[in-house]
């Protein structure tokens, strides 16, 4: 799914109205419905306090839309209007009158901190106070108000945005923005809601499809594209069924030191439980019987140096070569990393101590093959690019980085990001239960294999992560997250696959 910038939405809102031959109030009036009919799904005609916040620009036309529609369905509903401003949009005012047509309960104007209403904590509320037209800070009463919403640890559920957040960057610390519980967001999800600084806001996400000019959507060009299950299912390439494991590539893993081997080791099983058609595992000779034993499957290859690698020696010709994990960082293994890099001409996948070396040794950057992975989270990135001052500026940071060394970066987080100096792609699946030693290994593995069997750099960092994070949402949701060992990632990339094509309802 694209990822559409506020002002790309804009436009489509006005091509929407010209194609379409509707006015802007038609376009709100379906948006809203929307917005009502999924409120409406959820409380079943439930009696609980209903307030809505309603600004004086279009997201608070859309909250008029929708009180009109829950009181005419005989909900307990209270509208207050945040008059924050004189400068009321056409299509506020023109639903302003429409919900006063509906009921004798009209809108209560707050102009002051005084008018607030109290809030409780069972109440539900709505915050329509600002959408993607927000531009400055919320200032003075308008910002006491967001707080007395957010102090009343009543269920907020905010449209298109939780009021308070910009589309395009992060608002200061002592800034006044709505903790959402749920939004209800129109057409795309907006960046915003992914950044490790901003996504706490937004609660639970759902993308409402108001209809926007489908021409328009399609042919507009977006740097940010989001990947879930139906971009997954794009990517996948089935197996012929004339096929052999050389099809399917030769993974050389490459890792490991004492106490160290149990990394690499996950991140083998992840590569063949992930389709890699052959692996060949190289340690340092101490973890020999260890892969041996834990993986028949692999082919060992070691070290002279019992303990750590101090020379990459074989004369194998991998399809990929997958650095890092539980490698360390002894001035041997920088020597050995370094000829390996020489030697190595097709794109690697770089993680943990691999990253490391290259952020101590950046010299060594010029040497790491194009179009090569990194896989990175932040401590690492911040080591390998410098500081930055929030999450746009380590955007455009990354991008440039990868533009300039021709790589890929796998930003790993709660969302993990794939760069690739041009486009971003944004992850769906995943959980917390995943923040657990080792699974950086496995994804390394999962990203190697997808490497091997010959998906395009971009697209196996896109579908491997994606997988990566299935697996272990598919995982969790029958042993709880906290029962989540990376290991189960691995032995549940089967069922990842299998659900790309599982449709929601259950059906295949
Ligand atoms: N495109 C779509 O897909 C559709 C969009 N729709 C809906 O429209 C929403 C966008 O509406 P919008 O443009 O009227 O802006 P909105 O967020 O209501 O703000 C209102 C005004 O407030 C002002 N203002 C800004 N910051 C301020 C501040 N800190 N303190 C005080 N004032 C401030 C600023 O005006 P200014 O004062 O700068 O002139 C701004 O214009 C969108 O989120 C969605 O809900 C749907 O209905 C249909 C399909
Ligand atoms: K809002």
């Amino acid at each position: 799914m694209k990822i559409f910038s506020a002002s790309q939405l804009k436009q489509a809102d006005e091509i929407t109205i010209k194609n379409q031959n509707i006015t802007s109030e038609e376009l709100m009036e379906r948006a809203a419905t929307q917005v009502f009919e999924e409120i409406h799904r959820r409380l079943q005609g439930a009696q609980l306090p209903v307030k809505i916040f309603c600004g004086i620009g279009n997201n608070g036309g859309d909250g008029l839309v929708v009180g009109r529609m829950l009181l005419e369905h005989g909900y307990q509903v209270k509208v207050f209007v945040v008059n924050y401003s004189d400068k009321r949009s056409q299509d506020f005012l023109a639903n302003y009158d429409k919900i006063k047509e509906v009921s004798n309960n009209w809108p209560e104007l707050i102009k002051k901190e005084e008018d607030f209403p109290e809030i409780n904590r069972g109440d539900f509320v709505i915050d329509a106070m600002f959408g993607i037209g927000l531009n400055r800070p919320i200032e003075g009463w308008v910002g006491k108000l967001v707080e007395h919403i957010n102090n009343s640890r009543a269920f907020v559920l905010a449209i298109d945005m939780p009021s308070g957040l910009f589309s395009d960057k992060i608002p200061a610390k002592e800034d006044a923005v709505i903790n959402a519980n749920f939004t209800l967001t129109f057409q795309t999800p907006k960046l915003v809601f992914f950044l490790p600084q901003t996504m706490d806001y937004v609660g639970d996400i759902q993308v409402l499809d108001i209809g926007l000019d489908r021409d328009f959507l399609a042919e507009t060009d977006t740097a940010l594209e989001l990947t879930g299950k139906a971009e997954a299912r794009e990517l996948y390439k089935p197996r012929k069924k004339n096929s052999h494991k050389g099809n399917y590539g030769h993974t050389l893993t490459v890792g490991g030191s004492y106490g160290k081997i149990g990394s690499i080791l996950l991140t083998t099983t992840a590569a063949l439980r992930t389709g890699a058609g052959l692996c060949t595992v190289f340690v340092p000779k101490c973890g020999y019987e260890i892969i041996q034993t834990g993986l028949p499957e692999a082919m060992v290859i070691t070290d002279e140096n019992f303990e750590m690698l101090t020379a990459i020696k074989t004369d194998l010709d991998a399809d990929v070569v997958c650095f890092g994990m539980g490698a360390g960082r002894s001035e041997e293994t920088v020597g050995a990393f370094k000829e390996l890099l020489k030697k190595t001409k097709k794109p690697m996948l770089i993680d943990a101590d691999g990253i490391n070396i290259l952020s101590e040794n950046k010299d060594l950057l010029q040497l790491v093959p194009e179009n090569s992975i990194l896989t990175p989270h932040p401590k690492e990135l911040q080591r390998l690019i410098g500081k930055w001052q929030d999450d746009f500026e380590k955007m455009e940071m990354v991008q440039r980085f990868c533009l300039e060394k021709k790589l890929i970066v796998v930003l790993k987080g709660a969302y993990t990001f794939i760069f690739d100096g041009t486009k971003i792609s944004i992850n769906t699946t995943g959980n917390p239960g995943m923040a657990t030693a080792g699974s950086g290994d496995v994804l390394s593995g999962v990203i190697a294999a997808m490497l091997s069997q010959k998906y395009k750099p971009f697209a196996a960092a896109r579908l491997g992560v994606y997988l990566h994070g299935k697996a272990g949402d598919l995982y969790a949701e029958e042993n709880s997250y906290e029962a989540l060992i990376s290991g189960d990632i691995a032995e549940n990339m089967g069922r990842a696959y299998l659900d790309l094509f599982k449709e929601e309802n259950g059906k295949d």
